[in-house]
C-alpha cells in the first residue's frame, strides 16, 4: 500500500545508517511486491507490511514510532544488534504489536512502569543485552498475551514484578545482577538458568528457599527462633548448654559472658547480662529457651533489652539486602535499634563467633556504627546496632527526591568521603589480623547522621561469613584481584573506596554502570569511564549535577578523582595502601571562610596538577 511505503520511508529520514544498508526503500516503488523484490527487511503479507526485521544494520538514531503509525498492518518490529541508544520508543503507540524484538543495543535508563500498558496483542518481547536500569516495568506483567520476555545482561533492579500469565513460556532475567528478592510463582517450574548469576534472589526454580518473613515484624522470627530453641533443649542439647556454662565461666571477665544475676542458674545458653525479667519462665524448656533467646551486649555503655523487648517493638523493614532483611525497632522505652538478620554465617562455631563479635564490640570511632549486641543461633545471626536517622548514603545520592531530601553538596560530600577515610584508617589500626578491616564497603553501608558524618557499617564481617556466600555477596569479592587472582588482599577495601568515591561524585550507582566502551565491545565500570574522559572535562561531563555549584573546589574534586583513579588501579601491587589514600584525602581542603585564600590555593593547585600529570598520576600536589 502505498501509505506504507511513505510511512517508511520517512521512519527511514529519522535513521542514521553507514552504507544506505536501506537502498532500494524508495519512493514509486512499493514495499511489497513479492519475496525477492520487497523492500529490504520488510516482511509482507497480502500485499501490507507486517513485519520489520533490520537487524545488524549498524543502525542508529531516532526510531520514528510516529511514522511507523502508518503502517496499520504492522505487527512485529526488530530492530536487534544494532546501535540504537538513549531511552527506549514510545512502543504503546502501536498498540496493535504482537512482537518488539530490541535486544543486543544501546538502550538505556530507566523505564516508565507503564511502558507496555495496554498492549494486549504483545507476545514476544526482546529487550536482552541493552543497558536499561531501575526496576523491570510492571505492565510488563500485566500483558495478557505474553509469552516470551528477554531481559538477560540488562541492569534491573530491585524485584520482579508479580507476573502470573500462564501463557509464559520463556522468561530471562540471568545477569542483572541488582535483581533481589522472591522469584513469582509462575517461575517455579523454569529453568534455573533464567536466573542465573542471581545471588540475590530467592525462591523456586532457585535452590534458594526465601526465609525472609513478609510480616514487617520480627516477631515472627524471634518466635521461631524461641521455638527452635525449646524443641532442641526439650530433646536433650542439655550437654551442649553445660559446656556453655563452663565456657561462660571461664569467661567472667567479659561482660559478654558474664554470669547473669538475675536468673538463679548459670550464665545463659548465650551468655549475657541478663535483664530484670530474666528469671520469671515457667517450664525447664521455657526457661531455657527464654534464656537462648537473650542478647549478647558487647559493650558497657549501652543501655540493655533482649529479644522479648524487641518483639514488642513496632518493627519496619529498612530493607533486604542479599543477606537478609533489616528492622528497625522503636523500643517502647525510646532507643530505636535495627536488627540486620545474616542467613549465611552458619560455618563459625559459637565460640569463634562470640570472639568475633567481641572484637567489633570493641572498636570505637565517631566515623563506626558501633554494634551494640547481637543474637547466635546456629542457622542464622542477628546484629543489633543503633537507628541512624538520616538512612544510607545510597539513598541519599540515588534516591534523595524519592524521600523528599535535596542532593547532598560538595562540602558535605567531601566530608562523607573524609570521615570514611578515617573510619577505614581506625578498621585498619585496629583490625590488622583481618585482610580487608571492612569488606563490604558500599553506599548502603555508610550511614549518615543528621550533620552528614559517615558511620561505617557491615565490616569486619569477612571471617563469620561462610567463605562461598561471601564470593557471592560481599563488595570485597568484586574487586579486581579476586575476579582476576580468585584473591583479596589488604587493597582491597582500597579498590571499593575508589569506587565508592567514584559514586558519590559523579552520582551513579556503580553497580548499575556498566556500558559499553567508546573504543570497542569491552564493557567498562564506572572507574574506567571516568578515566576514559579527559581530564579537563571532568568537571563538567563527570560531576554529579545534582550537586550544585561547587565554585572554588575544582581543584580539590580533580585530586578527588586522581585520587579515586588511583584506588582503582586494577594491579593492586601498583594500589595505593590504605594509609596513602587516607592522607591524600586529609589533605583535601574543605571550603573555610575564606574564599580569596581558598581559589589561590585551589588555582595554584590546577597549574601545577595539569602540569605533565594527565596521563601519570601524582599526589604530590
Ligand atoms: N543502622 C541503620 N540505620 C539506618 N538505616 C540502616 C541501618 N542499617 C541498615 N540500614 C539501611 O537499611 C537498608 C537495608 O540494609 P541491609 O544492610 O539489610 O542491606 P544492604 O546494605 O542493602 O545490602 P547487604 O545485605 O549486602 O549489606 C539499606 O538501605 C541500609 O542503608
Amino acid at each position: 500500500a502505498s501509505t506504507d511505503a511513505e510511512a517508511l520511508l520517512k521512519f527511514k529520514g529519522s535513521l542514521e545508517m553507514n552504507n544506505d544498508v536501506l537502498g532500494n526503500w524508495s519512493a514509486g516503488s512499493s514495499p511489497c511486491t513479492g519475496d525477492k523484490a520487497n523492500w529490504v527487511g520488510i516482511l509482507c503479507e497480502k500485499g501490507n507490511v507486517w513485519g520489520l526485521k533490520l537487524e545488524n544494520m549498524g543502525l542508529k538514531g531516532h526510531i520514528d514510532v510516529e511514522s511507523l503509525e502508518g503502517v496499520p498492518q504492522l505487527r512485529s518490529i526488530s530492530l536487534m544488534k544494532n546501535d540504537f541508544d538513549g531511552s527506549l520508543p514510545d512502543v504503546k503507540r502501536l498498540g496493535a504489536l504482537k512482537s518488539l524484538y530490541l535486544s543486543g543495543n544501546h538502550f538505556s535508563g530507566d523505564i516508565p512502569g507503564d511502558k507496555f500498558s495496554g498492549m494486549l496483542s504483545l507476545k514476544k518481547v526482546y529487550l536482552a543485552q541493552n543497558h536499561l536500569e531501575g526496576q523491570i516495568p510492571w505492565s510488563l506483567a500485566e500483558l495478557p498475551r505474553l509469552l516470551e520476555l528477554r531481559l538477560e545482561a540488562n541492569h534491573f533492579s530491585g524485584q520482579i514484578p508479580n507476573f502470573a500469565q500462564k501463557t509464559l513460556k520463556v522468561f530471562n532475567v540471568s545477569g542483572n545482577e541488582q535483581l533481589r528478592g522472591s522469584i513469582p510463582r509462575a517461575f517455579s517450574n523454569f529453568d534455573p538458568s533464567s536466573f542465573k548469576g542471581l545471588h540475590c534472589l530467592c525462591g523456586k526454580p532457585l535452590d534458594k528457599p526465601c526465609t525472609t518473613s513478609k510480616m514487617p515484624s520480627i516477631a515472627s522470627i524471634i518466635m521461631v527462633s524461641i521455638a527452635v530453641t525449646a524443641a532442641l533443649l526439650a530433646i536433650g542439647a542439655g550437654i551442649v548448654i553445660l559446656s556453655r556454662r563452663n565456657q561462660s565461666s571461664s569467661n567472667e571477665e567479659n561482660p559478654a559472658h558474664s554470669k547473669s544475676p538475675n536468673a538463679g542458674v548459670s550464665s545463659p545458653a548465650i551468655g549475657l547480662r541478663s535483664p530484670d525479667r530474666g528469671s520469671s519462665h515457667g517450664s525447664v524448656a521455657g526457661k531455657r529457651a527464654a534464656e537462648s533467646a537473650k542478647l549478647s551486649f558487647v559493650r558497657d555503655d549501652t543501655e540493655r533489652f533482649d529479644l522479648s523487648d524487641l518483639l514488642k517493638a513496632n518493627a519496619e523493614i529498612l530493607g533486604s539486602g542479599c543477606f537478609g532483611s533489616s528492622y528497625k525497632a522503636a523500643l517502647t522505652n525510646g532507643p530505636v535499634m535495627v536488627v540486620k538478620r545474616f542467613k549465611q554465617m552458619n560455618n563459625v562455631d559459637r565460640e569463634e563467633f562470640q570472639e568475633h563479635m567481641r572484637r567489633i564490640g570493641r572498636l570505637k570511632h565517631p566515623n563506626l556504627l558501633p554494634l551494640v549486641a547481637y543474637y547466635y543461633k546456629k542457622e542464622e545471626k542477628l546484629l543489633i546496632t543503633d537507628y541512624v536517622e538520616k538512612g544510607s548514603l545510597a539513598v541519599q545520592l540515588h534516591g534523595h527526591q524519592a524521600v523528599g531530601q535535596p542532593a547532598i553538596d560538595w562540602p558535605s560530600r567531601l566530608k562523607i568521603i573524609k570521615g570514611v577515610a578515617k573510619g577505614l584508617r581506625h578498621l585498619y589500626a585496629e583490625l590488622p589480623s583481618l585482610i580487608t578491616p571492612h569488606g563490604h564497603l558500599k553506599s548502603s553501608n555508610v550511614l549518615l547522621k543528621a550533620n552528614f558524618e559517615p558511620l561505617l557499617s557491615d565490616y569486619g564481617l569477612i571471617p563469620v561469613v561462610n567463605q562461598e556466600h561471601a564470593q557471592e555477596l560481599m563488595v570485597a569479592y568484586k574487586s579486581p584481584e579476586y575476579i582476576q587472582l580468585g584473591r583479596i588482599t589488604k587493597k582491597t577495601d582500597v579498590w571499593s573506596f575508589g569506587m565508592l568515591i567514584f559514586e558519590i561524585l559523579t552520582g551513579k550507582f556503580p553497580a548499575n554502570f556498566l556500558r559499553q566502551s567508546k573504543s570497542g565491545s569491552e564493557e567498562e565500570d564506572l572507574a574506567s569511564w571516568v578515566k576514559s574522559i579527559p581530564e579537563k572535562e571532568w568537571i563538567g561531563q563527570v560531576l554529579d549535577k545534582d550537586m550544585g555549584p561547587t565554585k572554588n573546589s575544582d581543584g580539590e574534586i580533580t585530586k578527588l578523582l586522581k585520587i579515586a583513579i588511583a584506588c582503582c588501579e586494577n594491579d593492586f601491587e601498583k594500589r595505593m595502601d590504605l594509609r596513602e589514600v587516607v592522607e591524600k584525602i586529609e589533605e583535601l581542603k574543605e571550603k573555610d571562610g575564606d574564599e580569596d585564600f581558598y581559589s589561590s590555593y585551589a588555582s595554584e593547585a590546577d597549574i601545577r596538577s595539569s602540569r605533565g600529570l594527565s596521563d601519570e598520576l601524582n599526589f604530590a600536589i
